[in-house]
């Protein structure tokens, strides 16, 4: 796993995400406006060639394999390639996840790029903010964890379009956390969770204290 450090400060991961959010949000509409567009097929292909360019330029410089989530000298996490919450990432809704003791919670919408059967959220999907929101729970005391088992019940169809997600610590034992879950939309719970959640043998964060918030917007960063 990659945890490197990027001796940074503060106000220059706010000088990243200022430039990073705005194109990633671009790439999002991108998506979306790809699956829903109706204009021709000469209009698609002149798309085509114009996203090739731009896709051309960017990879004049890449880095090799994901992101990774790098840490500053503070600890703060940067986890832009993260496919739920990453800053880099237009695959990311992004969640905005609030975290408390033991609690994560995030409103989020969830449009065309999420679809599974027509019109509702693709039950991978659900199941992958999920497992993000037990993540976030079980690390609130400052380690973090994996998922060792996610246990997903669809209670009924999830529509696409406005959720809110919440996850609740309900018990530790050893390195065990266990975390229950639940996606709902205004009519109440469409998808809960059980997760049994495994902090890794010996890790240690190197300041001995909770982890502060990741930095996955500015918005987390004006927290
Ligand atoms: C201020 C707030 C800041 C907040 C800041 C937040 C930042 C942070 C947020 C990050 C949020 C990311 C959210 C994404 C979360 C993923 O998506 S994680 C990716 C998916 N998961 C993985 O890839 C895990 C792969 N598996 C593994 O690496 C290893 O199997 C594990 C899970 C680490 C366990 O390995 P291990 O430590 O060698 O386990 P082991 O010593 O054999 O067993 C320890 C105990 O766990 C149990 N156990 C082991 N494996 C399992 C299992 N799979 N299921 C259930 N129990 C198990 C054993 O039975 C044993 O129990 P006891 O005997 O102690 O009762």
């Amino acid at each position: 796993m990659d945890f490197r450090i990027e001796d940074i400060t503060p106000e220059e991961i706010d000088r990243r995400l200022a430039v990073v959010e705005p194109l990633t949000d671009s790439v999002r509409d991108l998506v979306d406006a790809v699956i829903r567009s109706q204009v021709s097929d000469d209009e698609l292909q002149a798309a085509k060639a114009t996203i090739d360019e731009v896709v051309a330029s960017l990879r004049t410089r890449q880095r090799p394999g994901g992101f990774g989530t790098p840490y500053t000298r503070e600890f703060i996490g940067m986890p832009w390639g993260n496919a739920a919450v990453g800053a880099r990432n237009a695959i990311a809704p992004p969640l905005r996840v609030t975290r408390s003791a033991g609690l994560a919670e995030c409103d989020m919408v969830l449009g065309a790029a999420y679809e599974g059967p027509g019109g509702c959220v693709h039950g991978g999907v659900a199941a992958l903010m999920l497992d993000q929101l037990v993540g976030e729970a079980a690390s609130t005391d400052g380690l973090p964890s994996f998922t060792g088992t996610l246990t997903v019940k669809y209670l009924r169809p999830t529509r696409l379009g406005a959720l809110n997600a919440r996850a609740e610590v309900t018990g530790r034992e050893g390195r065990k956390t266990f975390v229950h879950a639940t996606l709902s939309d205004d009519d109440g719970v469409t998808v809960e969770a059980d997760a049994i959640m495994i902090s890794p043998k010996g890790f240690e964060l190197p300041t001995g204290d909770a982890l502060p918030p990741p930095a996955n917007s500015r918005a987390d960063r004006d927290v």
